[in-house]
């Protein structure tokens, strides 16, 4: 793992609650105050040296900014084993951006994953580069498994599929606490506000992930004719949440294509 920070870690926290052997994982950092507490909350090897990290591994995650990538390419390039699949979680770097950079023929597959990956609840999309074999696409696939669902896409959903699931889980927080916020100004203690609107998203989710019910319906028989839902939803409507929403998402695929840009691809 290269550059072992937010996502980094969450992926490494995934992987390793799902049996991989932490003896078996060498995760970098920039910052030395880091190694320490990387080693202690997940017993893997800790170091600053990438070009030492990478000698023997048979799969590379890069989870550096997508600014900071082309460097660590120049850095790590020539150590690379042949076969090592090189995991890219950068956002707007398309897999053609490592291939351009490294050896000849060097495996290379693009993930967007998200934080949720931490406690085995992420949503990973994966889409492999031109010299990926179906088992080094298996071997990923086995490493991400801890960190929850795994769907394999066509790379052109990459965009997309950032500003889904891979931005997502702030779009989330930030609803769960405006709704905490909500109840606090509707004279709720904070507490108990946070308790009931936790629940209820968490509740919420997992009603549509066991029921595989469209949320339009799962919506409808939460609003009664005449009753306080239709009124509240009204508000949104309003407000124009649901365009929102839309924007948001077009706007973080606008994001991903200038950083592509900005980087040069
Ligand atoms: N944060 C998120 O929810 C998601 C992030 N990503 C992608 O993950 C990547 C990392 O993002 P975050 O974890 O949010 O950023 P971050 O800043 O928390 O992590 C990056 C880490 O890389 C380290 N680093 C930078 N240069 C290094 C070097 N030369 N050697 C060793 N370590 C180095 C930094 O010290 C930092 O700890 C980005 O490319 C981003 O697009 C993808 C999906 C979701
Ligand atoms: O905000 C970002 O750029 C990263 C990529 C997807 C989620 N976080």
């Amino acid at each position: 793992m290269l550059g072992t920070g937010n996502m980094g870690e969450a992926v490494l926290a995934g992987a390793l609650r799902a049996g991989l052997a932490p003896e078996h994982v060498t995760a970098t950092v920039r910052r030395p105050e880091r190694l320490q507490e990387l080693a202690d909350r997940h017993g893997v090897r800790t170091t600053t040296d990438n070009v030492a990290a990478v000698e023997g591994a048979d799969v590379v995650v890069i989870a550096v900014k997508p600014k900071d990538v082309a460097a660590m390419l120049t850095q790590v390039g020539d150590a690379l084993p042949h076969h090592a699949v090189v995991v890219s979680v950068a956002v707007g770097l398309p897999t053609s951006f490592f291939e351009d950079r490294l050896p000849a023929r060097q495996p290379v597959v693009r993930v967007m994953p998200n934080t949720p990956a931490a406690i085995g609840a992420g949503m990973s999309v994966l889409s492999a580069g031109e010299s990926v074999t179906d088992e080094q696409v298996a071997l990923v696939e086995a490493v991400l498994a801890g960190t929850g669902d795994v769907v394999r896409v066509p790379e052109a959903y990459q965009t997309p599929a950032a500003a889904i699931s891979g931005s997502g889980p702030a779009y989330v927080f930030y609803v769960l606490d405006a709704l905490t916020e909500a109840g606090v100004a509707a004279g709720l203690p904070r507490d108990l506000s946070s308790r009931l609107a936790r629940q209820t998203l968490l509740g919420s989710a997992r009603l549509i992930a066991e029921t595989g019910e469209h949320p339009a319906l799962a919506r409808e028989r939460v609003t009664s004719p005449g009753g306080t839902t239709i009124a509240g939803l009204r508000r949104l409507d309003q407000a124009a949440v649901r365009a929102a929403f839309i924007d948001a998402v077009a706007a973080s695929c606008e994001r991903a294509e200038e950083i592509a840009a900005e980087l040069g691809d």
